[in-house]
């Protein structure tokens, strides 16, 4: 039985587009502090359920019921297609919700906006603009912005889908890194088994349809940077790759 407590709950949560209920009667909570990743069959609701959580998508019954200390404000999302404004440089959409918050940034966010930047390699692009960046840079400047927002949950939706799988790697460890230093509540969204073991602390497989979790994967391995190289991830990647087979063969 875990102890952590819980952050966000969905409670009987149900979503419809037009006539079809893509999510019916969907309890489920997450922890505070703890990484999930979501993986299931495409068209499952896996994006519907994230946008559900940021407020994006209204449930047509039920309710989302958050930590007494969180409101929508302290969740921060990063879009599958980054969502940076081109008119504007590196710096300036790495701050860009800082500034939409609270009008300027003061020296502190500065200084760590600084930091992330040179965490996430970005320091000698601060001054391009995101046409003059690959896939991968984009994909940190949208991670470093809604980093600096201090959530207490992040979102992300197929974050690293774009990108070669060295790209990718990087960009995992580096985030991995970067929640070794202020635990938040992380809800990834994933097409890739390898990803979702790598980045969840517990992996939820959703069913093909009705927006159920059939399954809750435990990783006790959560957070070992060089766990790739190891034969406890390749099995958890079995067990879980035999599990999405089940979905399939059932959908
Ligand atoms: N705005 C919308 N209007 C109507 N139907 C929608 C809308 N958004 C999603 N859907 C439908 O809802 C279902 C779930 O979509 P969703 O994007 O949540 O799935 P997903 O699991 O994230 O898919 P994928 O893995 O392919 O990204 C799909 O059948 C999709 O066609």
């Amino acid at each position: 039985m875990s102890n952590l407590k819980p952050i966000v709950t969905f409670e009987n949560i149900h979503i419809n587009y037009d006539q079809e209920e893509v999510i019916t009667s969907l309890d489920l909570t997450f922890e505070k502090g703890r990484a999930y990743t979501i993986i299931g069959p495409s068209g499952c609701g896996k994006t519907t359920l994230l946008y559900t959580l940021a407020g994006l998508n209204k449930p047509s019954k039920g309710k989302i019921v958050f930590n007494s200390d969180v409101t929508k404000d302290h969740i921060a999302m990063v879009l599958q297609e980054y969502g940076l404004f081109p008119w504007k440089t590196v710096w300036e959409n790495m701050l860009l919700g800082l500034t939409i918050r609270a009008g300027r940034i003061s020296d502190d966010q500065g200084q760590s906006a600084r930091k992330l930047a040179d965490d996430l390699g970005l320091t000698p692009h601060l001054c391009k603009y995101p046409h003059q960046l690959s896939g991968g840079q984009k994909q940190r400047v949208a991670i470093a912005r809604a980093w600096l927002l201090s959530p207490e949950i992040l979102l992300m939706d197929e974050p690293f889908s774009a990108l070669d799988t060295i790209t990718r790697e990087t960009l995992q460890n580096a985030i991995l890194s970067l929640n070794k230093s202020k635990a938040l509540t992380w809800i990834t969204v994933t097409h890739n088994i390898e990803e979702a073991v790598f980045l969840g602390s517990e992996i939820l497989l959703m069913s093909s349809k009705g927006g159920q979790i059939l399954n809750r994967f435990a990783n006790p391995y959560f957070g070992d940077l060089s766990l790739r190289e190891k034969p406890e991830f390749y099995a958890l990647c079995v067990e879980i790759r035999k599990a999405m087979q089940e979905v399939f063969n059932e959908a």
